[in-house]
């Protein structure tokens, strides 16, 4: 039997299929199944099941560090990176997030919620422009007036909401899914039997009934909701995906002087050079940097990587 994983907790999952939900769990010690994952299960009785394999993945986002590895979701069209008006937001972790996305392609979407506190909304669109002027959208809202636009937006789009805590991300859940609340408490007490519930990935359709119709889900718009995160590591990224996925930066990949160049300091860097003229954001040169600096110390911890 084939189904959907509509929430992922440690090595349990929820999964709808056509004969409703199964609480599911896997046979080896790793996690290896995200939320939106298309699976192959074998149905035990009593509402539960095993899942037995992948049945498809377009896509995963996932984090890393040197030793630890995070699935977050699969199957995905978009991400919703939530930022706030306020408390600041870090213009890093959205770097952060695009290159996840990009390198999965998966498509950015920047959503600024909190736009009814005015004072603030100029320096968040500051700390933005350097996206904007890239392409990517850029949604202004406020959650606590309603999400009907964005909920629109979102029609038909396998989707994910991710930010940091304090952005208004729950606040934006409930208002694009009304019963989300329920829901989660449901699934909470389902999968968690008893145990202290921690925060996990929970999938909610957008259109109603379709998630558990095998047939309509491929069409069908969902959106993901997931723990708020403050670190994003990409150990798992190399050095020429990283690259890549900073998109300003692609028609130049290959004009360098030296194949080999690193982008560091050397002459006839047609990276450092666009950053002279302009061309590339300081901001954003600054966040690669970062990020394969410490790409690369992950993987001298763990050269496995
Ligand atoms: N002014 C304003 N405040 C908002 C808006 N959306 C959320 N808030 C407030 O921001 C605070 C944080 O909102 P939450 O929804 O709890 O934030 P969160 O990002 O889910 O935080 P975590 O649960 O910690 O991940 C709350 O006090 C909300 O009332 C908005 O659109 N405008
Ligand atoms: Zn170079």
């Amino acid at each position: 039997m084939d189904g959907l994983i509509v929430a992922a907790f440690g090595r349990h999952y929820e999964v709808a299929t056509t004969e409703g939900r199964l609480q599911c769990y896997t046979r080896g010690k790793k996690s290896s199944f995200a939320c939106g994952d298309r699976v192959r299960i074998t149905p035990g009785g009593d509402g539960q099941g095993v899942i037995d394999s992948l049945v498809s993945r377009r896509n995963l986002l996932w984090r890393s560090d040197a030793f630890r590895e995070k699935l977050i979701a699969a199957n995905l069209s978009h991400i919703l990176i939530v930022v706030a008006t306020e408390p600041g937001f870090s213009d890093l972790l959205v770097s952060r997030c695009i290159v996840a996305a990009e390198s999965q392609d998966i498509t950015p979407i920047i959503v600024l919620n909190k736009a009814d506190l005015g004072d603030r909304l100029d320096a968040a669109r500051t700390q933005l422009a350097p996206f904007r002027a890239l392409g990517y959208e850029v949604i202004e809202i406020s959650a606590l007036q309603g999400a009907a636009g964005l909920r629109e937006r979102l029609a038909g789009l396998q989707s994910i909401l991710v930010g940091q805590s304090g952005m208004g991300k729950s606040t934006l859940t409930n208002a694009l899914i009304p019963d989300a609340q329920a829901a989660t408490r449901e699934i909470s007490e389902a999968l968690d039997s008893g145990k202290h519930t921690t925060t996990f990935a929970r999938l909610y359709p957008l259109s109603a009934p379709p998630i558990d119709e095998a047939e309509s889900e491929e069409g069908a718009g969902w959106l993901i909701d997931s723990p708020g995160l403050q670190v994003f590591g990409l150990a798992h990224v190399s050095a020429d995906e990283l690259a890549e996925s900073f998109i300003e930066f692609r028609p130049l990949l290959g004009q360098c002087r030296f194949r080999d160049c690193r982008h560091e300091a050397e002459p006839g860097c047609a990276l450092l050079e666009a950053l002279a003229g302009g061309r590339i954001a300081p901001r954003r040169f600054e966040h690669y940097r970062t990020i394969r600096a410490e790409i690369a110390e992950a993987k001298r911890l763990n050269p496995g990587w």
